[in-house]
């Protein structure tokens, strides 16, 4: 897929990984909405983004994926302004084990709620064009995380609902590639304060920071090259793409019939 004229949605554009894929998505020609629960950093980032990139290219709209009013007014407000929806980011992705509903909430169900939502647009059966949806995992959704149970569990559930939804719509002549990117520790905000985000497994902050030395960190422009490396591959449909600094890999899993 060549992205120039073409149309993204990044949730959890604001910061991070998300604000990462934004920049790369927007050097690449797209256009790109920015929906983020955080008005300030989303309307901060917004305004650099528009000086570097022109007045035209991009759109903030404030929105927790966690409301479906919200995400569904964000995606009918970014087609209504750039004429329709080419690529879904479901990035968006907190680390609590304390507000362990809240994470499950966010991390699974927003990325199901925009996965649904954005064929909802993008369907050929609906009309649309097809296009391509990246959601936002982890390597936690390949193996677990003993400090964080709960966000392994919500990062399993990603990888596994990416890997059916996308043999559904390969099935189902959806017109669209839905893929998973898994990457290993990435330097952002969510990978700060570990102690305090692990609720009782504080306890294995120390092995969890251990661990995060021994596979080395990522930044986040080299996560965001492997979303471009999803997005342009046309051949790319339910794959579970690992990302760590050292390597990365299209990961395998056992044919169980
Ligand atoms: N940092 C890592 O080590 C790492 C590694 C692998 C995967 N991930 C995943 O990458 C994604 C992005 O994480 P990050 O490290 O950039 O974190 P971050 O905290 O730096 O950024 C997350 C962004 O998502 C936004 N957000 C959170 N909840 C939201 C909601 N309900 N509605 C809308 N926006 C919301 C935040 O405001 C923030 O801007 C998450 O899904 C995370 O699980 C992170
Ligand atoms: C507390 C910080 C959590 C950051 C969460 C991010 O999503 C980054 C996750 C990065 C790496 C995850 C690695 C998971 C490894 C498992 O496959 C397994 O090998 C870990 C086993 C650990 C153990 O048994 O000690």
């Amino acid at each position: 897929m060549a992205l120039d004229g073409k149309v993204a949605v990044v949730t959890g554009a604001a910061m991070g990984i998300g604000k990462a894929m934004t920049e790369i998505l927007l050097q690449n020609g797209a256009k790109v909405a920015l929906l983020d629960f955080n008005e300030t950093a989303g309307k901060s980032l917004l305004e650099a983004l528009k000086k570097q990139y022109g007045q035209e290219k991009t759109l903030f709209l404030t929105c927790d994926i966690e409301s479906e009013e919200q995400t569904k007014a964000a995606l009918q407000t970014t087609r209504e302004t750039f004429g329709g929806i080419d690529i879904m980011c479901n990035n968006a992705g907190i680390l609590n084990e304390s507000t362990w509903e809240k994470t499950v909430s966010i991390n699974l169900m927003g990325v199901i709620r925009g996965t649904y939502l954005a064929l909802e647009h993008m369907s050929k059966l609906n009309g649309g064009q097809g296009g391509v949806i990246i959601n936002t995992a982890s390597m936690a959704g390949l193996g677990p995380l003993p400090s964080c149970p709960v966000y392994t569990a919500s990062k399993h559930g990603v990888v596994g609902f990416t890997r059916a939804i996308a043999a559904a719509s390969s099935a189902l002549g959806y017109g669209i590639r839905i893929n998973v990117l898994c990457p290993g520790f990435v330097q952002t905000d969510l990978f700060s304060n570990i102690p305090a985000r692990l609720g009782k497994f504080s306890l294995l902050a120390d092995a969890t920071k251990k661990m995060a030395e021994k596979m080395e960190t990522l930044s986040v422009s080299e996560v965001a090259e492997c979303l471009l490396e999803l997005v342009v591959d046309e051949m790319k449909n339910g794959e579970a793409f690992m990302v760590l600094p050292k390597s990365k890999k299209y990961m395998t899993f056992p044919v169980l019939l």
